[in-house]
């Protein structure tokens, strides 16, 4: 089995920043695949050195970097029927939410103190909770000011579009290579189910004129941005019975206008939020019939599926939250910035990456060689480093592979409401809920777990174990499928 260079301790949080400069100055690469490439055969080599360090543009790539949100742009010029933007929840992972707005001074002396205390961090991002393009004084002079700063760090906008072709030419002069654009709709008789008012050139519409002008904006926006050769990835939020299927539509839409990546989210809808779809009992999607249409949508624009939905000030690798470590109260009112963890940190990933990568393709070719056509849907407790290293009791999200004739591919996550071991011991009503979660999974991979837990997940149908703990996510995958199917199979998972 492939064994870490340092501890995994050291590599992922709290991050042991000595270690890390030791092994990264150490010298020479001690990898057997040193110079193996995560770049998709089929992605040019400068897409790829655009997206290779930015965690949501490559799934590869959240396993090593983290982003952070700076809520700096409060105000929006449309109303979402599934947003609230007035309420706010620390415990709360959700789009839209967050603790306190920031002014672009203070966004700044945040996003400096991150980069000295996460040196995964590679991206800073304006995601709510309004609209950066429309509020996008501030948005411009938090990126101006933090670019001079920490000039290697990338930019990433999010907008529902409407404002953004008048931000075009100033987005491209600011170097922000990645902009997201939320589109719901291509027909705006859907759109008026979505979206009750707009606010444009100084006057309100509604309904499908609403709609229409917003579509039409959506549609330049991202032609304009294809033009400038900046990337896109457009957010969809999956609204059961409105739009679920017009998102195949919408897919072809973007394909054509060049959009780098479509992300189906799905609607996340609660009647104590206070959002229009939360008090009209408007459901959200089960993850079954969520990866059911993305895998409707495969072949056409390119999926993410790893999308975590995270707040509008969240801070960390995805599928983390260490916001709360770096609230106003807790920032020094002045700081510079030091490179050097993000250095050894970068020099780290370089390496651990190369045998990532040949170990996933030995293990893939593994599974597709394997004379089976069954299909196996396996829950990893992973907290990064694409390694099978959390407690089960510890999970907070589960990543979702499919392992089959096309090889083994992330479907996505699973969010779990509470940890089933917090304190130390399981509570069996936890264990239900985390049950629920993994609705279709058949094993959970996991670094320990222990016999009462996984009798009831047996009980449940759901075969767990930790016989691959802290292997590569999918060396683990690999070997389990030749276990479950492989012509030399001897014992499955008890
Ligand atoms: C909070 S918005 C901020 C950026 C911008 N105003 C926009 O709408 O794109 C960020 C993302 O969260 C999504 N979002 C907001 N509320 C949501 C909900 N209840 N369920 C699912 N997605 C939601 C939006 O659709 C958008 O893609
Ligand atoms: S555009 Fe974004 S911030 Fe504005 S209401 Fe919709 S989801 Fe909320
Ligand atoms: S909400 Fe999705 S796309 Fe945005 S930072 Fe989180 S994971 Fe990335």
């Amino acid at each position: 089995m492939n064994q870490p260079m340092i501890s995994l301790e050291s590599l992922f949080q709290p991050i042991d920043v000595d270690a890390l400069e030791k092994a990264a100055t150490s010298g020479g690469c001690a990898s057997s695949s040193c110079g193996s490439s995560a770049k998709p055969a089929d992605m040019a080599a400068d897409v790829w050195d655009r997206i290779k360090d930015h965690p949501c543009y490559s799934e590869e790539a959240h396993h090593y970097f983290a982003r952070m949100h700076v809520a700096v742009a409060p105000a929006c010029n449309i109303q979402c029927n599934y947003c609230n933007r007035k309420y706010d929840c620390a415990n709360e992972s959700r789009p839209g939410v967050v603790s306190e707005k920031l002014t672009p001074d203070q966004a700044m002396r945040k996003v400096v103190t991150v980069a000295n205390e996460v040196p995964q961090l590679s991206v800073l991002g304006i995601a709510g909770p309004g609209d950066a393009c429309y509020d996008w004084t501030k948005s411009k002079s938090t990126f101006d000011a933090i670019s001079q700063q920490i000039p290697d760090i990338k930019l990433c906008i999010s907008t529902n579009g409407l404002a953004l072709p008048d931000r075009v030419d100033d987005l491209a002069r600011m170097n922000v290579d990645h902009v997201t654009i939320t589109i719901n709709m291509v027909d705006p008789e859907i759109g008026a189910q979505i979206y009750p008012w707009i606010y444009y050139n100084k006057r309100r519409y509604e309904g499908i004129e609403a709609a229409r002008i917003l579509h039409e904006r959506q549609m330049l926006g991202l032609e304009m941005l294809t033009a400038r050769g900046i990337l896109t990835k457009i957010n969809s939020v999956m609204i059961p019975g409105i739009n679920d299927q017009h998102l195949l539509e919408v897919n072809k839409w973007v394909k054509e206008r060049g959009a780098f990546l479509h992300n189906v989210m799905p609607l996340i809808s609660d009647p104590a939020h206070g959002t229009h779809f939360g008090l009209t009992g408007q459901r959200g999607p089960t993850p079954m019939e969520l990866k059911e249409l993305q895998d409707a949508l495969e072949g056409g624009a390119k999926l993410m599926r790893h999308c975590r939905q995270c707040r509008a000030d969240a801070v960390g690798l995805l599928g983390e939250d260490r916001g709360q470590e770096f609230t106003l109260d807790q920032l020094p009112e002045t700081i510079t910035y030091d490179p050097s963890k993000r250095e050894a940190y970068r020099e780290i990933v370089a390496r651990e990456r190369g045998d990532h990568v040949a170990a996933k393709e030995a293990a893939v070719a593994t599974v597709k060689e394997t004379a089976a056509d069954a299909k196996l849907l396996v829950a990893v407790a992973t907290q990064g480093g694409g390694r099978v290293n959390q407690h089960f009791g510890h999970a907070k999200e589960f990543q979702v592979y499919e392992a089959g004739p096309k090889g083994i591919t992330f479907v996505g996550h699973r969010k779990v409401e509470a940890q089933y071991c917090e304190g130390g011991w399981g509570e069996d009503a936890t264990l239900d809920t985390v049950i629920a979660a993994l609705e279709g999974v058949q094993v959970v991979l996991c670094a320990k777990i222990g016999e009462c837990p996984k009798d009831l997940l047996t009980a449940a149908g759901i075969r767990a174990t930790d016989d691959w703990g802290f292997e590569y996510i999918e060396t683990a995958i690999g070997e389990l499928y030749l276990r479950e199917f492989g012509v030399e199979t001897t014992a499955a998972v008890a």
